[in-house]
């Protein structure tokens, strides 16, 4: 009695504070509250870890607390792009060892700079974000190109020019040592190659970088390497997960946990796991491409939302625990009849350091093979913190089993704010 008083005046005590949408809601029962991305609400009590009493223009009502993240002016943020935090982690060797360690990676590079060598031939290349110069150094030792400037704005490009100069590169690579946007190169260049895709392809937004240089630096005509890029996503199973997080509340030791178990589901799956290992049979459908990019035509403003859609057909029958998420690239050959090769980073494909990234539902549903599984895919960038994005899933599930049964669920998930 006494801790639930404690509670009821904890309740009384919490200040009314300002959130943001960070996706669509639409109230499915009469003491919810529908709102759009970007309304801002007042929540004026966290009833329960999921959902929260709130008013919009003096309507009340719950909304689920993953739907909004807390309303920060922009004006108290003083590094959206975390560039201190991000830059000073490439400048030690932890994630470069990872990165050089991938070799479907490192390979795909490789690859790329190879079959292209004889187009490579007197043109003069741009390796944004070129760590340790690893790609600058396959340009130079592979083809014969004019000339390489390989850009790098953390610490380890002190490094990167040691390692040109051992590797007898130093009359081809130039290190331009700072944030590609505010360096002067010497001109225009006429291939641009970079390796900045994130988990779900597009998390930390190196690409606005990408997508910048391009704008200021590629001759007209010029190359991106990647050329294009995917998100790819499937309905999966992922019993294991499912197991170690939610069920083992029910009855560890003998003991009854299981009032923890909506607790666990709000820490564990509110937001997406990375390096995800999962395995081809996992997969309750084929894979789906939900958003394609073209890098010779992206614009910037289009990072900030982006929809995709999906149609899965149920190939086999499992219980859906979530959606599993990966990307692929693809880089055109610099001639017209070479061929279009490609990094994969989804199941059927060697494993990469990204591995793959692991939405996963609330409630886990069994579906059967035929059924239909529908929907769309929204990635909103955070508008404040510019490197994160919440990635909002909705979708309806039609049995095969039953023509009127039909299920629908959403679901949003921030990367990390
Ligand atoms: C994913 S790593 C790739 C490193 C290297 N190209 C490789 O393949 O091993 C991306 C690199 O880009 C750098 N980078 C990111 N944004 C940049 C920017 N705006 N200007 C210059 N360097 C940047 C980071 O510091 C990091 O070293």
């Amino acid at each position: 009695v006494i801790m639930e008083e404690v509670d009821e005046d904890l309740k009384k005590c919490q200040p009314v504070e300002d959130f943001v949408g960070v996706a669509d809601f639409c109230a499915t029962e009469d003491n919810q509250l529908s709102f759009t991305t970007g309304d801002r609400l007042r929540v004026h009590d966290r009833t329960s870890p999921e959902w929260w009493w709130a008013e919009l223009y003096g309507l009340f009502g719950y909304v689920p607390s993953s739907y909004v993240r807390p309303c920060i002016d922009e004006e108290d943020v003083d590094d959206a792009w975390q560039d201190e935090e991000y830059f000073g982690s490439y400048g030690s060797l932890k994630l470069h060892l990872e990165m050089l360690s991938d070799k479907p990676r490192t390979e795909t590079y490789r690859e790329v700079v190879l079959s292209n060598r004889h187009c490579l031939e007197g043109r003069v290349v741009m390796d944004l974000g070129c760590g340790t110069g690893i790609i600058s150094l396959f340009c130079a030792r592979l083809a014969e190109p004019a000339a390489v400037y390989a850009v790098e704005a953390s610490p380890m490009a002190d490094q990167t020019r040691e390692l040109v100069t051992r590797n007898g590169c130093q009359s081809v690579v130039s290190v331009f040592k700072g944030r590609v946007e505010e360096l002067a190169l010497p001109g225009k260049v006429d291939v641009l190659v970079s390796e900045w895709m994130g988990n779900c392809l597009l998390f930390e937004f190196m690409v606005e970088s990408v997508l910048l240089a391009r704008d200021r630096w590629l001759k007209e005509g010029g190359m991106m390497w990647p050329s294009s890029a995917a998100l790819s996503l499937v309905p999966c199973q992922a019993e294991e997960e499912y197991r170690r997080k939610i069920v083992f509340w029910e009855k560890p030791y003998g003991l009854d946990f299981s009032c923890l178990k909506s607790l666990a589901q709000k820490e564990f799956f509110s937001k997406p796991k990375f390096s995800h290992e999962m395995k081809p049979e996992d997969c309750l459908s084929a894979p789906c491409d939900v958003l394609t990019l073209d890098m010779h035509s992206l614009q910037i403003p289009d990072l900030e939302k982006l929809k995709g859609e999906f149609c899965f057909r149920v190939e086999k029958s499992g219980t859906f625990h979530g959606f599993a998420a990966w990307f692929s690239v693809q880089f055109q050959s610099l001639d017209e009849v070479g061929p279009t090769l490609e990094l994969n980073t989804g199941p059927h494909h060697p494993l990469t350091h990204w591995k793959q990234t692991l939405l996963m539902l609330d409630s886990p549903v069994f579906l059967h093979q035929g059924d239909s599984l529908s929907g769309m895919i929204l990635l909103h960038r955070n508008p404040v913190w510019r490197r994160h994005m919440t990635l909002s899933l909705h979708w309806t599930i039609r049995s095969t089993q039953d023509s009127e049964a039909c299920k629908t669920g959403q679901k949003s998930f921030p990367m990390w704010r």
